[in-house]
């Protein structure tokens, strides 16, 4: 519970004073409530000869206070409205903030699909609480006791009776809100599955069609959504006794501030006013005391909610510090690399050494699954070698590489990493001020000049995944829009297996005669990158 109120401190900063609005209208309004109550009684007695006064000034009170009742409703919704997508945003813009520094290890050990259900519903039950339930456990609380003391001041036994009934039978009902927690938790968990089952099925649309799959993955589906509602039934049979009891406690209440003023009057020791005050003001409790039971499953589902996304919250940062960018020609140097993953037994790279320097093609190759793709890793500082060196040097200065030399390299990863929009928006991502010039000459060296025959050009539209055009069209975009950045190291991650044998020879002239003194380095499969390469290296 500590840990959860100081969540929910420490998202509130920046929306308290909103927060505190909504406070002060929801105080206002148990105030205009209780008045209302006191006019009704006051009316009543005037009409019924039990009490003297003006009809009309009573008349134009109620009116008056009925107003006001409207007007804090409509400012309630809407500073709430306003707050929610206030606060909805700067969490998002928090976690969100926070995943795109988590170390690479941590990331990639996350399910997507689960991450955007944290991020979305997680967030959406946070901010339910902060903004709704949060203030209405202090108005509802106001009201309770506001309308718990008035009537205690019209009929004390009355007040006592009921004063004592209605907390014993919330405390009946305590045990089934415990269970309403684990079944809340288990639910959250179902919801995450099923978005992460689906995302990845529609990311691999293409296999799930071709391998037919679609009648299994809709009855794992199926599967997966028949145990989310068995939960659902079990959380939803225990907030209906939970309901029950507590309904049976107001209902309760009710009738006996009824019979109670019936009697009364028959006994004439209470007025027709202060009987319809009764009525009001046990109304006046139990509204209350239905709203802060309401609020318990959602507290409860905020808890986790929190828990959940305090989780992505404290994924570990990576440390990147002042970016160190080298100037001018940079090479590379690998010395006696050993690097075992976290929790494998072996390693998969061990006491490998390399040195690429300015103006050479070096090639990396291997059979699959020998530690290529990894050895990028290593050098981009994504994960740190258990043993050996990995530097950068140019003429003044030799860096061991980390997050902040990042800069210095040019990184084009395997497959299809374009983002949709259009293809110069993806050209840019590589150099954000390069002109037309500098766009076209990165093309033209990628040899992926067919931009230009597009009917759009560099302006065609790429759906998600850079889908529009062909898997080798796609590489020798990501290869333009990697020629764009400016680092001095090169680092081509199988860059061009999708290139036609024809198109590889021309953009390996082109890179040789344009490289400069860039250092490249292949990781490769393909005999005809390695022959144009420096030195290969086998691992
Ligand atoms: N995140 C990871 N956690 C644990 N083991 C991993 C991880 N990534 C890769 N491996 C293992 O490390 C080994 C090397 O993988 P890597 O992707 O570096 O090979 P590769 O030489 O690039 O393969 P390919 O040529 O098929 O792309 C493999 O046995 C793989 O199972």
């Amino acid at each position: 519970m500590m840990h959860f109120l100081n969540f929910l401190k420490e998202i509130s900063q920046g929306h308290r004073r909103s927060l505190v609005m909504i406070t002060v209208i929801g105080t206002l309004s148990v105030v205009v409530s209780l008045s209302f109550v006191w006019a009704l009684k006051a009316i009543i007695d005037v009409a019924s000869g039990d009490a003297t006064g003006s009809l009309l000034h009573y008349s134009l009170l109620l009116v008056l206070l009925t107003l006001l009742r409207v007007f804090l409703n409509v400012t309630d919704v809407r500073y709430v409205n306003m707050t929610e997508v206030k606060v909805g945003n700067s969490i998002r813009q928090k976690v969100f903030a926070n995943l795109l520094y988590t170390r690479w290890t941590e990331m990639s050990s996350l399910h997507s699909g689960d991450v955007l259900t944290r991020i979305i519903k997680d967030t959406d039950d946070i901010i339910k609480t902060m903004i709704t339930v949060l203030p209405m456990l202090v108005t509802s609380t106001l009201q309770l006791l506001g309308a718990f003391v008035m009537l205690l001041v019209m009929d004390p036994l009355l007040a006592l009776i009921l004063g004592i009934a209605m907390p014993l039978l919330l405390l009946f009902s305590k045990p089934y809100y415990v269970k309403m927690r684990d079944y809340s938790r288990q639910i959250k968990e179902s919801e995450s599955f099923i978005s992460s089952m689906m995302e990845e099925n529609l990311l691999n649309h293409l296999v799930v069609r071709t391998y037919e799959r679609q009648e299994s993955e809709l009855e794992r589906l199926g599967g997966l959504q028949r145990e989310l509602q068995q939960k659902v039934e079990k959380k939803t049979t225990v907030t209906a006794w939970a309901r029950f009891v507590s309904g049976m406690a107001f209902s309760g209440g009710y009738i006996t501030a009824f019979i109670w003023g019936a009697w009364g009057i028959a006994a004439k020791t209470v007025t027709f006013g202060t009987v319809t005050a009764y009525l009001q003001l046990v109304n006046q409790i139990q509204r209350p005391l239905f709203d802060l039971m309401r609020l318990i499953p959602t507290l409860i589902s905020a808890q986790a909610a929190s828990e959940r996304l305090t989780f992505l919250n404290s994924l570990e940062n990576e440390k990147v510090g002042k970016k160190e960018y080298l100037d001018g020609a940079v090479s590379l140097h690998l010395s006696d690399i050993t690097y075992a993953y976290d929790g494998e037994t072996g390693p998969v790279i061990s006491g490998f050494s390399l040195d690429a320097g300015p103006g050479e093609m070096v090639a990396v190759m291997g059979e699959t699954g020998t530690g290529k793709t990894t050895l990028i890793r290593l050098i981009l500082a994504l994960v740190e070698p258990q043993k050996g060196s990995i530097t950068i040097r140019n003429r003044e200065k030799s860096l061991p590489v980390s997050p902040a030399t990042r800069s210095n390299f040019v990184y084009v990863p395997q497959g299809n990493t374009l983002f949709s929009g259009t293809i110069r928006s993806n050209l840019l991502i590589g150099d954000p001020d390069a002109g037309e010039e500098k766009l076209l000459e990165a093309l033209r060296v990628a040899s992926a000049e067919f931009v230009l025959e597009l009917p759009e050009g560099l302006d065609t539209v790429l759906g998600v995944g850079g889908t529009g055009v062909s898997e080798g069209q796609a590489q020798r975009i990501a290869i333009a829009r990697s020629l764009l950045r400016p680092g001095a190291i090169l680092l081509l991650d199988e860059a061009t297996s999708a290139l036609d044998a024809e198109t590889e020879k021309r953009f390996l002239f082109n890179l040789k005669e344009q490289m400069g003194h860039r250092t490249v380095l292949f990781i490769t499969h393909h005999a005809e990158v390695a022959r144009y390469c420096d030195r290969i290296y086998k691992i």
